[in-house]
């Protein structure tokens, strides 16, 4: 190892002020022309652990507000309407259902984007990144090698931005725009509308839609998102606690701090208690270490253990039913601590010998039944999850980092893999970890 690639590399590893960002320095100026003052002395940074973030430049105390956006400056639907892509939506009739709040917000940074200089929110776009490691940006053949659990996810959330691209184009046909003379067909780019859709899946805060002004584009969920300039800068921790909102009293959208930052430090907020299965799947990045990490099971993948244990499941179908009525399908998993109480349960209520249903409600209220259940049986399966998790975790890896074929996968830039095939192999690390806790958890014979 040469002194040069030492350097380079203890460089690398250290956080970097941006403040003389041009970009973070005019979008900060804009927003000052327009009534946003800076709460809290904040800089923009590059953190070794967290990419580009905002860094504290003095102590911040707890109840301190972090950031306090005009409304004025915020971006939803209602703004849409005011702007130049707004009278594409007044032609509503063409379009045979109505619109998601994110199609509507997409739609309006890909319209901003292409008019460039020109557009108010210029400065506010020159922030914004320009690539992602969402799944979205991958092909469907990749996310075929994914872990089942995300597999499923993954496709529904490309099937939508892909449904709400072609959803938009009736609206756009023979639209013109006013500014460059180009059809809005040869605005309305693929590549331009997944980056906008990967901006506000990535950016967008909730706001109660009773804070947004009410306009005539019919919506098909509901009007809560917002883009915020500036705020978007935060990175998440789940070490934190924020208050998020609209202060009534200054009509600003405001973050307050539930504790104290010390100067030089990443300031967070929470995007929420996701996993990170959830945080790679809408923001492109895993947690060190996620107190909210978890690995999903599904009912029919439990099925399939039983059969593979060869350990048959008396009454099936009245199982399943009941296991759905109360409520019993949903939250199951395997955390850390161990497969979740949901879990178990289905476990004690499949292997139950009897059809009686007094036995199955014994143990979905207490975890137990009077009605003994085979220890040997429910030992055979929990094991066979693991082996079965465990399996499906090992050939996801392989598929993605064997011998992958996938041109977005080993080309992407100067032969670095894509970002999100780097982020899910760092995600499918995670998710052995938690296995290997889970089995020494298992082993004390504490699940
Ligand atoms: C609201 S933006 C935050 C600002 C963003 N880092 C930027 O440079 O524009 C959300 C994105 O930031 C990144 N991010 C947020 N929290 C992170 C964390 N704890 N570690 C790594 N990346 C994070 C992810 O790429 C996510 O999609």
């Amino acid at each position: 190892m040469g002194r040069t690639f030492r350097l380079r590399k203890r460089k690398s590893r250290k956080n970097v002020v941006l403040s003389s960002d041009p970009s973070f320095v005019n979008l900060t100026q804009w927003m000052s022309k327009r009534g946003w003052k800076q709460t809290t002395s904040l800089c923009l940074a590059k953190f070794k652990d967290t990419g580009r973030g905002l860094m504290a430049r003095c102590n911040i105390e707890q109840g301190d507000v972090l950031v306090s956006i005009p409304r004025s400056l915020l971006i939803t639907t209602a703004t849409v309407v005011e702007s130049p892509v707004g009278c594409a939506f007044s032609r509503v009739t063409l379009t045979p259902n109505n619109f998601l709040c994110q199609e509507i917000l997409a739609c309006f940074l890909l319209w901003e984007k292409h008019l460039g200089n020109t557009s108010i929110w210029a400065n506010y776009l020159e922030t914004l990144p320009k690539s992602f490691s969402i799944p979205h940006c991958l092909d469907k053949s990749h996310i075929n090698s994914f872990p089942w659990f995300l597999q499923e996810q993954a496709l529904n959330s490309i099937e939508l931005v892909q449904s709400c691209f072609m959803h938009l184009i009736p609206s756009f046909k023979d639209y013109v725009c006013n500014h460059c003379q180009l059809s809005a067909l040869d605005i309305f780019v693929w590549d331009d509308f997944l980056w906008a859709w990967c901006c506000v899946n990535t950016r967008a805060v909730f706001i109660d839609p009773e804070n947004v002004p009410s306009h005539p584009i019919p919506l098909r969920d509901r009007n809560c998102l917002a883009l915020a300039p500036y705020l978007d800068m935060f990175n998440h921790s789940d070490a934190v606690e924020v208050k998020v909102g609209l202060n009534k009293n200054n009509n600003c959208y405001e973050i307050v701090t539930l504790q104290p930052v010390k100067k030089f430090n990443e300031v967070f907020i929470n995007y929420g208690p996701h996993s990170n299965t959830k945080l790679f799947l809408e923001y492109g990045f895993v947690l060190p270490r996620n107190v909210h990490d978890t690995i999903p099971i599904d009912f029919n993948q439990l099925k399939e253990v039983f059969s593979e244990t060869g350990i048959t499941i008396p009454n099936e179908y009245d199982k399943r039913k009941f296991c759905e009525r109360h409520g019993l399908i949903t939250q199951l998993y395997l955390s850390k601590g161990g497969l979740s109480w949901n879990c178990l349960t289905v476990l004690k209520i499949l292997l139950c010998c009897s059809n009686n249903h007094k036995y199955w409600q014994e143990i979905s209220f207490k975890g137990e039944s009077s009605e003994k259940i085979c220890d040997n049986s429910f030992k055979i399966v929990k094991e066979g999850i693991f082996r079965k998790i465990s399996k499906d975790l090992l050939k996801s890896h392989n598929l993605i980092f064997g011998e992958c074929s996938h041109s977005c996968c080993t080309f992407w830039q100067e032969g670095k893999r894509h970002p999100t095939v780097e982020m899910c192999r760092v995600l499918i690390h995670r998710l052995k970890s938690i296995l290997t806790s889970a089995s020494l958890v298992d082993d004390c014979g504490q699940t």
